[in-house]
């Protein structure tokens, strides 16, 4: 239709243009012509575009008739898709429908949502409301914080200006001092220099010093007498006492409850009371300088002595180990002891070695054995200056005070194996603990030995008291025995006396270089306050008051210079010389003697003198049991020989001056006419000499026997008593061979090195006097210059000793 249109446009658009230009034709000729030419061109041309438009409209028909069908199928899909509109349409419908419910629901749930959101919302906006105000205080806090922050370390930064101003002026400082100390430096250098100087002569004053302080201990008496007052026992009436006051003077004032006035007080002094509030630790005090002469060479002697239960035992040993506060004088001592010289070992070099023996009914045993106390040694009389009265008894030695203890402990256990059998036997024997110093002082070579003797006596209750009987009686006289010997020994040494007793008992006999003109003795009365034992304690203190009286004199240190040792070395060899004559002698009159006793059959073999030391057995007391008057005459003759030869003797002792040879053989000669006489009793004899513990032809009676025959020389003098060290045992002398190199002293030792093969555990026994072996003047001659001869007995003696611990010999 639209095509028609235009072309219907399009054919009236040429028609008016065609009848333009026929009006223009017939305007003009020429022009005529040319538009008639023209028009004939346009007709020509009119006439292809007719055919052209004809073509064109058949086609446009064409086309229309085309278009007209596909408008007819176009129609057709318009109304099938305009179904499936509607029906679109209506599924549309549906789902709105369905969307629309939808919707609503959701709002409602929305809205739900809406609302609780509001109101966290809400609870939201207040906790940012109450952020914001902690925030703010926070802030505020903060910049508070800030603020004193700023101030510190504004603070901070001038202080640390003033430490770097303080550091720089310390800097300052410290190159000042620098420099001063440098000059000090050099002025102690060039001191240094006069103290090393100085030092050179530190030994000498080291030396004098202790001079000195032993002058003091001189000055305050070299034997003291210290009171002590055992508390009482729970149990105890403590509302009587005896002892009315104790003063710190030395006061002591005893009262007897069964007097009334004047006559009921008896007034004592000593050189100190300690009260029954007196520590260990304070008893103690007042001992340890004595303690420190013992380093210094000297012998000391402390005992206990008092009635049973007094506390003797606490005095000395302390109620217990365990606790160093219960630590007795015995413990507090060594354990002084080691203390001293560790800190003198730059100087001198120690060794300390312990014995500990037990005296029971006149019997020495050794407490420190092995194999239990069982066995009884012998005591010599003649006193050695390194203290060795027991040389029998094992020597231990110590190294700390852990060695001590266990040795105590094997001590304790002996006595208390001991009184099981005895029944409370620590109460009716002496315990007698020797400690043995020996010290080489390094620069002078000198050679200190000191002995501590530190005795726990057996109870000292009288005899006519106890109402004893048998066994018990025995224990009592022999306690009585020795005690009373003790007793006389002092009071000899207090009346200056020529003749000191020191041979009538062991413990005397033991005693003796610690009871002599050189000890320091300190002997510890105890008490107990007991009303009931009043008249024991007035005994005990007579017998104090009359020790405390005594004076000794100035003391001795027991020091051997190197000349004085070489000296006593000729001394020796010279002795030698005299005692191999002497046996000469000896061995020709006990084949003399044996000859007649054989004859007359009147010797029994077990009093023949096969050692002419025999004759010790010479008491006073021996005469008592004696029956029949030949007998006693004969006694007493044998009795006042020996006494004169005891006293003889301890004269001899006194003096300290050794005899010529003439008056040894002299002596000798009646000592064996002595011996002779006294072997011609009978039986009763030999009871009488075993309840003395002579009995036995052990060593113990030979050894004794020393001091009195013709070997008694100089006791208390150290040179002569050393010849008889050297002489008695030749095997000593490689121990004064020990040099300070090999000899390794008691504070470098590890304890077991120390322990075994640096002390002799037993000093070796003198040979046993028999047909083969020598007798004592054959002992006597095995010195230095003869040793090579008697190598093998030496050999023999060594080895017996040796093999049991090795050794070196405690010379
Ligand atoms: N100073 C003291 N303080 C406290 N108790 C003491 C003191 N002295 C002694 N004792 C106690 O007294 C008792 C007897 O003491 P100890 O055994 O020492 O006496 P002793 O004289 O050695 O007796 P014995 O002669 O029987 O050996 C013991 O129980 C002891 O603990």
């Amino acid at each position: 239709m639209k095509q028609n249109n235009i072309l219907k446009v399009r054919e009236e658009k040429y028609q008016s243009r065609i009848n333009a230009l026929e009006t223009l034709a017939a305007g003009a000729t020429e022009e005529n012509e040319v538009v008639a030419s023209w028009v004939q061109q346009l007709k020509v041309s009119l006439q292809l575009e007719q055919s052209k438009f004809e073509e064109k409209k058949k086609l446009e028909e064409q086309d229309f008739s085309r278009l007209k069908k596909e408008k007819v199928r176009n129609e057709i899909e318009v109304s099938t898709l305009k179904k499936e509109l509607e029906m679109i349409r209506r599924t549309h419908e549906e789902h709105v429908l369905q969307l629309e419910s939808q919707a609503t629901e959701s709002k409602v749930e929305y809205l739900k949502r809406i609302s609780e959101l509001e109101s966290l919302l809400a609870d939201a906006r207040k906790q940012v409301k109450e952020l914001e105000t902690y925030s703010e205080s926070r802030s505020v806090n903060w910049k508070n914080k800030e603020r004193t922050y700023l101030s510190f370390v504004d603070c901070q930064s001038r202080a640390f200006q003033e430490l770097r101003a303080a550091m720089k002026s310390v800097k300052n400082e410290v190159i000042k001092t620098k420099r001063s100390y440098l000059e000090d430096f050099k002025y102690f250098g060039t001191k240094l220099k006069t103290l090393a100087d100085a030092a050179e002569n530190y030994h000498v004053v080291l030396a004098e010093n202790r001079k000195l302080y032993n002058e003091v201990q001189d000055l305050k008496g070299n034997i003291r007498v210290y009171c002590r007052i055992r508390p009482f026992l729970p149990g105890q009436n403590q509302n009587h006492s005896t002892i009315e006051f104790a003063g710190e003077d030395g006061e002591l004032i005893v009262n007897n409850p069964i007097k009334q006035g004047k006559d009921s007080r008896k007034l004592f002094k000593f050189n100190k009371v300690f009260s029954q509030a007196a520590s260990q630790e304070e008893v103690f005090k007042d001992t340890q300088p004595l303690i420190r002469s013992v380093l210094d060479g000297y012998n000391v002697c402390i005992f206990a002595y008092g009635q049973t239960g007094a506390g003797k035992t606490y005095t000395m040993s302390g109620p217990s180990l365990s606790s160093k506060s219960d630590w007795g004088v015995n413990y507090r001592a060594l354990h002084d002891l080691f203390h001293i010289s560790h800190s003198r070992r730059s100087s001198i070099m120690y060794e300390i070695g312990v014995q500990m023996v037990e005296i029971y009914n006149e019997q020495v045993r050794d407490l420190l054995s092995t194999n239990g106390p069982q066995k009884r040694l012998g005591i010599w009389n003649t006193t050695q200056p390194n203290g060795l009265a027991v040389p029998d008894a094992s020597m231990h030695s110590v190294n700390s005070m852990t060695d001590v203890l266990e040795l105590m402990n094997i001590g304790m256990t002996n006595r208390a194996t001991s009184a099981t059998a005895l029944n409370e036997r620590s109460s009716r024997s002496h315990s007698v603990l020797s400690i043995h110093v020996r010290g080489n002082d390094l620069k002078t070579n000198t050679l200190l030995r000191g002995c501590l003797h530190l005795v726990d006596l057996a109870g000292s209750e009288r005899v006519d008291r106890s109402e004893a009987t048998g066994d018990r009686l025995k224990e009592a006289q022999h306690i009585n025995k020795s005690l009373s010997a003790l007793g006389d020994v002092i009071f000899a040494l207090a009346q200056k006396s020529s003749h000191v007793p020191y041979r009538n008992s062991k413990l005397t006999q033991l005693l003796q270089s610690s009871l002599g003109g050189q000890a320091k003795t300190l002997m510890f009365v105890q008490l107990n306050p007991d009303v009931a034992s009043y008249s024991e304690t007035i005994s005990t203190l007579k017998f104090a008051e009359r020790v405390s009286g005594v004076e000794l004199g100035a003391a001795r240190s027991n020091k051997e210079g190197k000349d004085v040792r070489e000296l006593m070395e000729q001394v020796a060899s010279l002795k030698d010389a005299i005692a191999r004559k002497d046996e000469e002698i000896e061995r020709l009159e006990s084949v003399k003697v044996n000859h007649n006793g054989a004859k007359l059959g009147m010797i029994s073999p077990r009093h023949f003198p096969s050692s002419p030391r025999r004759h010790s057995m010479g008491s006073p007391r021996h005469s008592l049991k004696l029956s029949g008057t030949r007998r006693i005459g004969a006694r007493d003759k044998a009795t006042h020989d020996a006494d004169n030869c005891s006293e003889y003797s301890d004269r001899q002792s006194e003096a300290g001056s050794p005899r010529s040879v003439d008056d040894l053989r002299r002596h000798k000669s009646n000592s064996l006419q002595m011996k002779l006489a006294r072997e011609d009793n009978d039986q009763n004899f030999n009871e009488d000499i075993d309840l003395l513990g002579f009995g036995d032809a052990d060593s113990e009676e030979r050894l004794s026997d020393i001091s009195d025959g013709e070997l008694s020389m100089g006791t208390e003098t150290d040179s002569i008593s050393s010849i008889v060290e050297y002489t008695l045992f030749p095997e000593f002398e490689k121990a004064t061979e020990i040099t300070p190199a090999k000899n390794t002293t008691v504070d470098n030792l590890p304890p077991q090195s120390v322990e075994k093969p640096i002390m002799p555990s037993k000093i070796p026994k003198a040979p046993q006097v028999s047909s083969k072996l020598p007798t004592r003047s054959a002992r006597l001659s095995l010195n230095r210059t003869s040793s090579l001869s008697n190598s093998s007995v030496r050999k023999q003696t060594a080895g017996s000793s040796s093999s049991a611990k090795p050794s070196k010999r405690w010379q």
